[in-house]
């Protein structure tokens, strides 16, 4: 069994930012290192723990609630049973969902048993490059900043140089005490998140007083078991996009049999990209489509979304 402390790396950051993309790299990075995932989606559909690969001590999937509110008994559940393993990981790395409020996780993260035992090493924040400045002003994304001792500049090949720039003043003057650093496609560098020396004492940290939660978002899942349309899909989420502020699922094609996609819609951009790895849905009793939405709560209903999307299901030989 591992003795000493097993740090936690917590990964925070606004809805699509990029922080499975970072948990990605990081457990890529490891390196030999036994990292354990724990990946939060807010979703019924835990679609992340299936885009996590590569954790040497498994994922842990909690899905349909927050890690930060509805779900917190069930992190320090998990984390108490990761503890327990046998032998132990050597570090935890906690991505939350995108409409977490991390003060509420490290406030959790605190209690003085999870402490000892696996202290809360770093607050990632993972952060859009090519969102507007002005952007930094929605209260959650400065919620999640106002935790983080890292910053990881997301999507910088995507950003021009002006807004890159920009928004870098914006960050450095929003959070001046955290490292800020660049991190395309994830490509984080992992010494700025997990120690090299595990033995050293891990940071004094604050959450701050419990505050009000506001509920703003909701999220919305539809599933078939039927392969889709591909140019139906795209138009059907060409219609819906405006109003969602998340979406990201997979699917099996009409047009190209025996092949998923993944679907991903953030910060305004939709990608649609045949899934290299994994098993084919029906191998594994899961929906053969299965999308989740996420939206400022009233924006859509799940019925909208039904008729949209039911359009795009292929209708068995016949009918
Ligand atoms: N071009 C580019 N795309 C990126 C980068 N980082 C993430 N993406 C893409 O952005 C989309 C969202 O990335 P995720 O890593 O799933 O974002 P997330 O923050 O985990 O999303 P939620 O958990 O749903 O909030 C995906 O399509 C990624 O491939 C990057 O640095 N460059």
């Amino acid at each position: 069994m591992t003795a000493g402390p097993v740090p936690i790396v917590l990964v925070t950051g606004f809805l699509g930012a990029g922080k499975t993309t970072v948990v990605n790299h990081i457990l890529a990075e490891a390196d030999g290192r036994r990292i354990a995932a724990v990946v939060n989606d807010f979703g019924a559909i835990n679609i992340d723990a299936e885009l996590v690969a590569g954790a040497s001590d498994g994922v842990v999937s909690l899905a349909n609630g927050c890690i930060c509110c509805t779900l917190e008994g069930d992190l320090l559940r998990t984390l108490a049973n990761l503890l327990r393993r046998d032998p132990r990981p050597e570090a935890i790395v906690i991505e939350t969902s995108g409409v977490a409020d991390p003060a509420d996780i490290v406030r959790n993260l605190m209690d003085p048993v999870i402490w000892r035992e696996a202290p809360l090493e770093t607050v990632l924040c993972v952060v859009d490059a090519t969102a507007a400045a002005g952007g930094l002003e929605d209260p959650l994304l400065r919620a999640q900043l106002r935790m983080a001792d890292v910053v990881a500049l997301s999507k910088t090949d995507l950003a021009d140089a002006a807004g890159q720039r920009s928004i870098r003043m914006a960050l450095a003057a929003l959070r001046p005490a955290a490292v800020l650093v660049e991190a395309p496609e994830g490509r984080i560098p992992l010494p700025v998140v997990l120690p090299e020396d595990p033995a050293r004492p891990p940071r004094q940290r604050e959450a701050g007083p419990r505050r009000p939660r506001i509920d703003r978002f909701e999220t919305l899942s539809w599933t078939a078991e039927a392969p889709l349309s591909l140019p139906r899909f795209q138009a059907a989420i060409g219609r819906l996009a405006s109003r969602l502020a998340r979406a990201k699922g997979m699917f099996e094609a009409v047009e190209q049999p025996g092949r998923s996609f993944l679907f991903q819609l953030a910060g305004g951009r939709a990608t649609l990209a045949p899934m290299t790895q994994g098993p084919e849905a029906s191998a594994t009793g899961l929906p053969r489509a299965r999308i989740v939405f996420i939206l400022e709560i009233g924006r859509l209903s799940l019925e909208e979304i039904s008729v949209e999307l039911g359009q795009c299901v292929a209708l068995p030989a016949g009918r």
